[in-house]
């Protein structure tokens, strides 16, 4: 049993038994040895990822040197606690089993890998008499954060992990504050909290960094080449985080990516911060690896945003919190109004195009909530098991209803008269799912129940959640988002997404976050939650419970 401690936690494994890796992929990248580690089984494999013995030494003490050798040419090279296993494993038996957290991070871009001869610099933070940095002030290659925490010991599938990059300044840089220019825009959605991003961008630049040039870019991706720039200092922002909305304007469609790549490199932009959704992650990657083709000397950092909270990787999206909460007041309108009449219904709909998070957590945050309608969740309305049937049964118990619908939900039952319209960046518009069910509950009653009284309030509150400011929590993590980012651009790497995993802050690749998308995973037990909350049908026709009780021959299962 070899056991190498690898500075993030403990691996072990077996010599000679099956080997642990989470990707072939990223091990045949940095390590070359492709083929030679198969996925582990067995206990005692935390996450681990190791080179199989019988590949020889070679392999890893190869990989070590040439990551030494890169991390030397970052200025970034201490001796490490994989070196210092290293040397351990020499002495063991002659035998080795490298184990190494490097070869399982999810790498993220630096510009020394397009600049091998780039000049390093001592992060001016160690010359701010107020940080003194302290050993462990910064933050190494050899810190990485786990995608997953919970893992089921018997699932060796379940401890295959992926390791993201930590944020925090880094003891070197690759520019020095004088050769700044730093721009900053703003794309997509409103969301609480985009004025504090760009407000602790520029602080955390001015102040740390001593950057004195950077221009705020106006109205999104169209800024770059049709608006003026706004100049930007601490006092021009300072106020800003007060205020909802986002004080550089921002704009759906305009990317144009030859007018962008002409405008970062005539303008000299060097540090470019992008704040935006899946749509600005992806023209944020096309613009990295445009900068790229280029050969420019320039970092593409991006923050996350939108107030759907359906990015995928990070924890979650600044100003979901605020907009959650702002949502209780419409719940709680819908409530006193359903309450205060007989066979009342509240009906409030809530953001959400492609996941309900906002509808879940607003429910699950209030217990006004009858019955909440997300677009992972496919609803019916009549018959047994049917919406209609619910609130027929809930206003005969209660009296009343309150119903909470995200905007993407129901659009399959929504007729279409036209083809999907789509926004200037190419979202498909929902069709108003509230007003359109609305008019059906009205239908159903007054066909159904014509001798009872009946009323219904619609109450969309959908720019009331995200046009406010952040709350005191998104206020926060804005804070720590800027910063993570303006450390890692600083640093050098490019093509990044700041933002919490597991609530460590870390770098993680611009294509994982792009292309990927969160929604509610309603097999997870927390969607039950809301299920007890709530006391809702689970939309499943009878026709399919019974399919899915039985077995083809008819027996039950
Ligand atoms: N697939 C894409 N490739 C490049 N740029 C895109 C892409 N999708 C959207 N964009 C651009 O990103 C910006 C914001 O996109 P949008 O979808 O409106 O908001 P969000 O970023 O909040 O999702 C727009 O300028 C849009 O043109
Ligand atoms: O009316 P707008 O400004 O296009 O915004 C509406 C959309 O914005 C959102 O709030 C979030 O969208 P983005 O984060 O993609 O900008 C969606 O829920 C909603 O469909
Ligand atoms: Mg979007």
């Amino acid at each position: 049993m070899a056991a190498v401690s690898c500075g993030l936690m403990q691996f072990s494994g077996v010599f000679g038994a099956e080997f642990c890796i989470n990707s072939v992929e990223q091990t045949s990248n940095r390590a070359g040895v492709r083929g030679s580690v198969a996925a582990c089984r067995g206990p005692g494999f935390a996450c681990g990822l190791i080179f199989n013995c019988s590949d020889g030494f070679g392999s890893g003490s190869e990989w070590l040197l040439k990551d030494k050798r890169k991390l030397q040419r970052r200025g970034a090279w201490r001796r490490s606690a994989a070196e210092k296993d290293m040397d351990a494993l020499k002495h063991e038996n002659g035998k080795a089993e490298v184990q190494d957290p490097k070869l399982h991070d999810e790498k993220v871009s630096h510009l020394s890998d397009l600049f091998p001869d780039l000049t390093w610099y001592a992060n001016p933070l160690t010359r701010n008499s107020y940080f003194h940095p302290v050993e462990g002030f910064f933050v190494t290659e050899d810190d990485l954060v786990a995608q997953h925490v919970c893992i089921n010991a018997s699932d060796p599938a379940s401890q295959i992990q992926k390791y993201f990059l930590r944020a925090g300044p880094r003891d070197k840089v690759v520019f020095e504050s004088e050769e700044v220019k730093a721009a900053i825009v703003t794309c997509g959605g409103l969301c609480p909290g985009l004025n504090t991003v760009i407000r602790e961008l520029v602080n955390g630049l001015w102040h740390l960094y001593g950057v004195r040039e950077i221009s705020g870019i106006q109205a999104g991706y169209r800024g770059f080449y049709s608006f003026n720039t706004l100049p930007l200092n601490p006092k021009v922002v300072d106020q800003w985080h007060k205020v909802g909305g986002t004080m550089l304007d921002t704009s759906r469609g305009g990317m144009d990516l030859k007018k962008i790549g002409d405008s970062i490199e005539d303008r000299g932009y060097n540090l470019v911060f992008i704040i935006g959704g899946d749509g600005t992650l992806r023209g944020a990657h096309e613009i990295f690896k445009e900068v790229k083709r280029r050969g420019l000397k320039v970092s593409i950092a991006c923050i996350p945003k939108t107030v759907d909270n359906d990015v995928a990787v990070i924890d979650r999206s600044f100003g979901f919190q605020t907009a959650v909460e702002v949502a209780q007041a419409a719940i709680n309108a819908a409530h006193v109004e359903a309450s205060s009449t007989p066979n009342g219904v509240g009906l409030v709909k809530l953001m959400g195009r492609y996941a309900g998070h906002i509808a879940f957590h607003a429910t699950l945050s209030s217990r006004d909530v009858d019955c909440v309608l997300i677009p992972e969740v496919p609803f019916f309305l009549e018959g047994s098991g049917g919406l209609f049937e619910f609130v027929d049964q809930r206003l005969a118990e209660n009296g009343h209803c309150v119903i909470v619908v995200a905007e993407g939900a129901g659009q399959d039952l929504i007729p279409k008269n036209t083809e999907n319209v789509k926004d200037e960046s190419g979202n498909v518009l929902s069709q108003d799912i509230g007003f359109w069910l609305s008019t059906q509950l009205k239908n159903h009653r007054k066909t159904q129940h014509p001798d009872k009284l009946f009323a219904l309030k619609y109450i969309d509150p959908t720019y009331m959640v995200r046009a406010v400011p952040s709350n005191a929590t998104d206020t926060y993590y804005c804070t720590l988002l800027a910063h993570s980012a303006m450390h890692g651009a600083i640093a050098g790497y490019t093509g990044f997404v700041s933002g919490p995993v597991n609530g460590a802050y870390c770098y993680i690749p611009l294509e994982q976050v792009a292309y990927n998308q969160k929604v509610v995973d309603v097999n997870n037990h927390v969607w039950a939650w809301v299920r007890s909350l709530t006391n809702q049908p689970d939309f499943i026709k009878q026709e399919e419970q019974v399919l899915a009780l039985t077995n083809p021959n008819g027996t039950l299962k």
